[in-house]
């Protein structure tokens, strides 16, 4: 077994990796060449192989950046993952569909770099006119005379120049206009992926990490395409420059160019890991000081009422100053960095100032050639020193696209299988047979569960906290499947029906009546979006949101706020239910819908919606049994997740069991004052 370059298996037969070619390749270029380019190729392919070795070895032994490690082994689970099959389709479209684009993208970078450096080889020579007073080799091509000469040299510099900034316009907006296409791309690509996640995975997964990959990753990715291949490429140009002038110009001393090449590639690759962990603990610092912000602002009650400011304060200030001296470190550093670059960069250009100029002296290398050499390695070295830079976002980009593949692993819910269903057609007769069904790691929630839920008629769900009401619901959504036994709809088992058409049948109000940031009116009509003003109020009236609605200044389009937080949690919940009635579905479960709403308004409700469910199946679990004492029929639920009675409210009190004493409780409560 050979071993590859990054210490990874390599089989026998496999193709050679690229460095063993290009050894080849350099080998058959050394023994072609002549006596002369020996010595120049060999100093070139040494500082080439020592620059190549020097990256492999950071690369190898530093892995990605510190942060970056952290959040995809602990925070991403596996990081191992395959190439899932949605994954490698889009990047395969992706790859397809930009390549032509990229490909011009490169040859603009390659075309700027060489402009650009163009320029500063025609200052250099316009120097030796004004010094000398003429160019030879101008004059040999018959433009005699030193003004002349000055003329056509910054005549040629300032198209020169004009080109340069052209090609570097127009290769930096393809490069970030590809990188923003391809952010977006995948954005939009993945996002839809996302939703589609079982229900069980998107709880497991938590939202900022989510919201992490699809916001900062993929940014990360854009902005790798947009200006490291620019740069790579640009970089690649500038030493194709540099080797090429220096061995057919000056291959004496092509060593004192290529000598300082490795030692900045050096430097910049040490300078970049050590700089990323003293840029991570300032990084940390600042997060907790942000932290700490947010938290006392957010509890600015808290901290008033115990009187806490001053120790609020101190300990703002003590992370304030860590924050300082982290920040003075980091300035610190990065200062002796450029010191320590533009050092190197002086001595090189000094060495060959003194090499090539001995040699222009002696009479063995022309000035003019020396005067343009010189800036070659000023060049490539400044383009060097973002070396470590792109090494560290090529490591950032690549544990992103981990990320990004790992969320294409999650397994999805179907989209377009199973028999359609008509909304018109749909009775509304729900069977569950013998369910059982446990959340992953835990006991089962519910077991052998059976409960009819007969059409046209509604139904209550009470029971302990924890006794699995709200499973029920999710079992009949199917954002979750039971283990053992049957759901059905109609006589259908809702697993052999296409999903968004059950989900439209099915209206579910959610124990958090969440809202968007938008206007009561957007939220009412989140689902139904075509639905008109007079629809949108008929609703509201329904759920008993209507005249709150109208009192508040902007009516039907007051701004909720970030969820919602600008009403209360009464209003909330009637603008939830508000918008379940305007799907108007065949079946509807209000999920502890009115927990928040006072009693005389939720007895409104309870009278609007009697009207409203003629015909329908209506399921209402609850807490508070008033909330379902008129119900068609009664479950309660023990803590096993097993039914423990049913029957009407006066069968159930009849009985004198467990909602008799629930019932016994309740009644002694006080009721609660009339909700905003
Ligand atoms: N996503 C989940 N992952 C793991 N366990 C869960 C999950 N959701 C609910 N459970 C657990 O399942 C059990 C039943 O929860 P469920 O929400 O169905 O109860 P409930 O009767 O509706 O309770 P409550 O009246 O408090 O709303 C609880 O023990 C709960 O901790």
């Amino acid at each position: 077994m050979l071993r590859g370059p990054a210490g990874a298996a390599r089989r026998p037969g496999e193709a050679p990796p690229g460095d063993m070619l290009l050894a080849a390749a350099a080998t058959a270029g050394l023994l072609l060449s002549g006596r002369r380019l020996r010595g120049p190729l060999l100093s070139l392919g040494a500082a080439a192989a020592a620059t190549t070795v020097l990256v492999r070895r950071a690369w190898r032994t530093t892995g990605p950046p510190a942060d970056v490690a952290r959040v995809s082994e602990s925070e991403v689970g596996r990081p191992e993952v395959g190439e899932p099959e949605a994954w490698a389709r889009h990047r395969a479209e992706l790859t397809h569909r930009h390549r032509g684009r990229a490909a011009r993208a490169t040859t603009l970078s390659v075309g700027s770099q060489v402009a650009d450096t163009s320029l500063y080889l025609l200052f250099g020579w316009a120097s030796v006119v004004v010094f000398r007073g003429e160019s030879p080799a101008l004059t040999a091509r018959g433009l005699a005379g030193a003004p002349r000469q000055l003329g056509a040299i910054i005549g040629v510099a300032a198209v020169a120049r004009a080109m340069a900034a052209t090609l570097s316009y127009r290769a930096d907006t393809a490069w970030r206009a590809l990188g923003q296409d391809v952010q977006h791309e995948m954005r939009t690509e993945l996002y839809p992926h996302v939703q589609r996640l079982q229900p069980g995975r998107l709880e497991e997964e938590r939202v900022s990490r989510l919201a992490g990959v699809l916001s900062g990753d993929i940014d990360q990715v854009g902005s790798f395409v947009a200006t490291v291949p620019h740069e790579a490429v640009q970089l690649a140009t500038c030493l194709a420059m540099m080797a090429g002038g220096y061995l057919v110009g000056a291959p004496d001393i092509a060593w004192i160019a290529f000598l300082p090449l490795p030692l900045i590639a050096w430097i910049s690759l040490r300078h970049q890991q050590r700089s990323s962990s003293v840029y991570a603990a300032g990084g940390e610092d600042r997060a907790r000081l942000n932290g700490r912000l947010i938290n006392s602002l957010e509890a600015s009650a808290t901290v008033k009422s115990f009187c806490g400011e001053e120790h609020e304060a101190g300990r703002v200030s003590e992370l304030s100053h860590a924050v300082r001296l982290s920040g003075t470190a980091t300035d610190r550093f990065t200062a002796g960095y450029s010191q320590t670059v533009l050092s190197i960069t002086a001595t090189s250009f000094l060495a060959n100032l003194l090499a090539g100029g001995r040699k222009a002296i002696g009479g063995t290398l022309s000035l003019d050639l020396f005067s343009v050499l010189n800036v070659l390695p000023q060049q490539t070295i400044f383009k060097l020193t973002a070396l470590g830079v792109t090494i560290d976002q090529l490591q950032r980009t690549q544990a992103a696209l981990h990320r990004v593949k790992y969320l294409y692993s999650l397994p999805t819910e179907p989209v377009g299988e199973g028999r359609p269903l008509q909304a018109g057609q749909v009775t509304g007769d729900i069977t569950l047979q013998h369910v059982t069904f446990a959340y992953p790691g835990r006991p089962h929630t519910v077991a052998d569960l059976s409960m009819h839920f007969t059409p046209g008629t509604s139904t209550g769900i009470v029971g302990a906290t924890g006794a699995g009401k709200s499973t029920v619901a999710k079992l009949l959504t199917r954002f979750y499947a039971p283990r053992t036994g049957r759901v059905l709809l109609d006589g259908e088992e809702v697993r052999e029906l296409d999903l968004a058409d059950l989900r439209r049948v099915v209206g579910y109000v959610s124990q958090d009546a969440f809202l968007f940031d938008g206007t009561i009116a957007d939220n009412i009509r989140y689902g139904t979006f075509d639905a008109d003003r007079e629809a949108v109020i008929r609703s509201a009236r329904l759920a008993q949101a209507h005249t709150f609605v109208e009192a508040l200044p902007q009516g039907y389009e007051t701004p909720v706020g970030e969820r919602g937080l600008a009403l209360s949690g009464g209003q909330r919940q009637r603008l939830a239910l508000a918008r379940a009635l305007l799907k108007d579905p065949p079946v509807l479960i209000l999920d502890e819908a009115t927990s928040a709403v006072d009693n005389e308004t939720e007895a409104a409700i309870q009278q609007a919606l009697r009207h409203y469910s003629t015909g329908r199946t209506l399921i209402t679990i609850a807490h508070r049994l008033p909330t379902v004492r008129n119900a068609d029929r009664i479950y309660v639920m023990n803590e096993g997740g097993r039914i423990a009675e049913t029957g009407t409210h006066e069968e159930l009190l009849a009985s004198e069991g467990l909602y008799t004493s629930l019932w016994a409780l309740q009644i002694q409560d006080t009721p609660r004052p009339p909700s905003r």
